[in-house]
């Protein structure tokens, strides 16, 4: 089921603790990110990829985490967490893609589709569920563009995490995002075209010099068609 990721190999080179801050408040302006959950290397970095990228923290209540995981426990434990091979892009997790859902959790992923795509706008009408266990992380990857679309929208239950987009062409330039758990990301564009997503592993997952712990997370994402 991995199709739709590409992973991309790169050797990672020193980060500077410390993120230029400078500009910042202006780029976030818009509030479509929280000022305080996005460090960018450079303003390069962050002008590029701020117009793609939204994310609302506590976009579902604690009620509506529990009946998502009620509903995906049951079926996700069936699975064993998978370790992937070295060129795969994700480690210790498990998925399944899920079309029929109970009211309460289709009115969550109705909320997301609204909130992501413009109505009327081709869905993958699968939405995608991916669970990493504790040590579980995802490696740098641009999601297919043969099998999707300009968006990614993904919601983020149990665990907080660290996003970082890196920039493909120009690997300095780069943008760690504070993905608090319960919140709704959005990524498009040049965020999602131009740079890599991953999701720190537990010993890496820093933001701003604290620790963020790294639990077991699970995602459920909505993806648009790309453009035929
Ligand atoms: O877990 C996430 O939030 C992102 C997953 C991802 O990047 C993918 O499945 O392509
Ligand atoms: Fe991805
Ligand atoms: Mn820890």
């Amino acid at each position: 089921m991995r199709f739709w990721l590409r992973g991309v190999s790169r050797p990672r080179g020193p980060r500077s603790p410390v993120a230029l801050l400078i500009g910042l408040s202006r780029l976030c302006h818009t509030g479509a990110l929280p000022e305080s959950h996005v460090l960018p290397s450079c303003q390069a970095a962050m002008s590029r990829v701020s117009p793609g990228l939204r994310l609302q923290t506590d976009f579902i209540t604690g009620e509506e985490e529990q009946e998502l995981c009620r509903e995906l426990e049951p079926i996700l434990r069936k699975r064993r967490y998978e370790s992937g091979h070295w060129d795969d892009a994700i480690h210790g997790f498990r998925e399944i893609e899920r079309l029929n859902w109970s009211p309460g959790c289709s009115a969550v992923l109705q909320r997301v589709r609204e909130e992501a795509f413009p109505s009327g706008q081709a869905q993958l009408s699968l939405v995608h569920v991916l669970d990493l266990q504790k040590e579980g992380y995802i490696k740098p990857h641009v999601d297919s563009v043969k099998f999707c679309g300009n968006t990614i929208a993904g919601i983020c239950l149990l665990s907080s995490s660290i996003m970082r987009l890196v920039c493909v062409n120009s690997p300095e330039e780069w943008v760690d995002l504070l993905l608090p758990r319960r919140c709704l990301y959005i990524i498009s564009g040049t965020a999602r075209y131009d740079f890599t997503h991953e999701i720190l592993r537990d010993e890496e997952s820093f933001f701003n010099g604290e620790h963020v712990e790294r639990d077991r997370r699970i995602s459920v994402i909505c993806r648009n068609l790309p453009a035929s």
